[in-house]
């Protein structure tokens, strides 16, 4: 049996007390994980603030950035192993793991080592009350050490989002992956210790929220700043833990994200666009469309299109060849995910497709697979069009007008991302400029510029990280004035 254990200090720490890993295909035990306690916390924060007071806090930018690239290459060295322990703790399909989860868990290194290095600050020169001049100039020192607090729906990619910029920035990280996916954070311990990077600067507790490692590393207070992709409501509760000590927090949260397609739209394009958005990950995807609307010219067009893309999905465990629709993260996701599919028919949905659970074979039918679900013809007040599901559904719904789509996508307490599908330039900056949201794709779905903002707004998220954006939040700012 795999035992996941912490990194403290340089060092694999087991802690006796463990819970179970579950692969989401067939729902069996493939590993016990070491959670971490109150100690173990303590131990980790005195190690990261010991290595901020030694080689890795006298180190230049540089070297640093030398040593993420390194990182970097390391984990391509060791592809296949962060590939097979990504697939094992989530069930996704192998393209989806290869293409994107993966490459871009190591991009997120390379990406800020390079900003850091070549990111100036400012300075300004200004003439004084008696005549003379002063000079001003700016210093970015790191915010010390950061807890980072992680999801389960892209484990290394939504990790090293935040683990790149904060070690580039000079920080020190403590990482508590979730409870669902330990695999990928405790190698990435290996690979640190491989390059060099100084003990104490990465370093990895398991457990989960409340009374456990969650809690523990944001109530510390030796921990300077948190960094948090997650629910809503758990971002409720980190920023009120964080409130003492007066600790900086980066959010990325939960959204309800809309796709809009108007009826000049490159209708093919914007059914594999959609397709995408609602299904990919299994609809685990922060930024995906669980409401779909339609200019009502192309409406019955687009469900009959966008059903027969869904029911050629093909569903399945990791790796089945051509399988692009694995399971739910786990049975607790998947009641949750049934629950709407219920709510739905309840509330007098017609669904169009879908709305229960795939027949699978053998062992895989103990495992949380749901078939892609797309319904139409409920009130915008119903639940599975208010409330985050964080599944493989939509809900489609017809407009009219440029400005009822605009206030239809607005309504809601989410602010994450938007799609829209048009090929009219005026229609598509207009969309843009009036949508509520961190992040509007025009014609495209989670096409990712690491350089750009990144970020939601209203219960999507506080703060934007990526490019500058992410120096912004993992260092301090220092302005220094000089009288000549
Ligand atoms: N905005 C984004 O970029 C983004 C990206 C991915 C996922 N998400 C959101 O994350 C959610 C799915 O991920 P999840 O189920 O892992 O989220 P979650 O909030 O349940 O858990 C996220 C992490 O927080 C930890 N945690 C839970 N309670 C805590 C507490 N009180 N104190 C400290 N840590 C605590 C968990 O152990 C886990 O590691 C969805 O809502 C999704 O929208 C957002
Ligand atoms: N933060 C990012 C993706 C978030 C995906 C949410 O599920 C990224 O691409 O950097």
């Amino acid at each position: 049996m795999k035992q996941f254990h912490n990194f403290i200090n340089g060092e694999f720490v087991a802690t006796g007390k463990t819970f179970e890993n579950r692969a989401p295909a067939n729902n069996r035990v493939i590993g016990l994980v070491h959670e971490a306690g109150q100690s173990e916390v303590d131990a980790a924060v005195a190690a990261a603030h010991a290595a901020l007071k030694g080689e890795w806090g006298r180190m230049s930018v540089v070297r640093r950035a030398e040593l993420l690239h390194a990182v970097a290459d390391e984990i391509h060295r060791r592809f296949d192993e962060f590939l097979e322990a990504e697939l094992a703790d989530t069930g996704k399909p192998r393209s989806l793991a290869s293409h994107i989860d993966i490459p871009r868990g190591a991009a997120n290194f390379k990406i800020f080592a390079d900003i850091v290095k070549n990111v100036p600050t400012e300075s300004f020169q200004m003439a004084t009350p008696d005549g003379g001049t002063a000079i001003s100039y700016a210093v970015r020192s790191p915010l010390g050490v950061v807890g980072v607090i992680c999801p389960w729906n892209l484990p290394l990619l939504l990790m090293t989002w935040k683990v790149g910029p904060a070690l580039a920035c000079g920080n020190a990280v403590i990482v508590k992956p979730s409870e669902e996916t330990p695999a990928t954070a405790t190698l990435l311990g290996e690979v640190m210790n491989a390059v060099g990077i100084p003990k104490g600067v990465y370093q990895v507790l398991h457990g989960f929220g409340p009374g456990s490692a969650g809690e523990f590393i944001t109530k510390h207070l030796g921990v300077n700043g948190i960094t948090f992709t997650g629910e809503t409501r758990t971002g409720e509760a980190i920023m009120a833990a964080a409130a003492k000590g007066v600790r900086p927090v980066s959010f990325e949260l939960g959204g309800k994200n809309a796709g809009i397609v108007f009826a000049d739209a490159d209708f093919e394009k914007a059914v594999a666009g959609i397709t995408r958005s609602a299904f990919e990950n299994c609809g685990q995807v922060c930024l995906g469309t669980e409401r779909v609307y339609v200019q009502r010219p192309i409406f019955e067009k687009f469900v009959a299109a966008l059903k027969a893309s869904a029911e050629g999905l093909k569903v399945g465990p990791s790796h089945e060849p051509g399988v692009n629709l694995g399971p739910l993260i786990s049975a607790e996701h998947k009641e949750k995910v049934l629950g709407y599919y219920a709510k739905a028919r309840a509330e007098g949905a017609t669904v169009v497709t879908g709305g229960g659970v795939p027949e699978m074979k053998g062992e895989f039918a103990e495992g949380h697979f749901v078939l892609p679900t797309i319904w139409i013809g409920l009130p915008e007040s119903a639940a599975v069009i208010r409330e985050e599901i964080f599944g493989p559904c939509c809900h489609i719904a017809p407009f009219d007008t440029e400005e009822e789509a605009i206030a239809l996508a607005n309504a809601t307490d989410y602010g994450l991302a938007t799609t829209v599908w048009t090929q009219d330039l005026g229609t598509a900056h207009r969309v843009a400029a009036a949508i509520d949201v961190g992040l509007c794709w025009i014609n495209s779905w989670f096409l990712r510029d690491l350089r750009t903002a990144f970020g939601g707004s209203k219960a999507s998220g506080i703060g934007r990280e990526g490019g500058v954006h992410s120096l912004e939040f993992y260092t301090e700012l220092r302005n220094v004035m000089v009288k000549l």
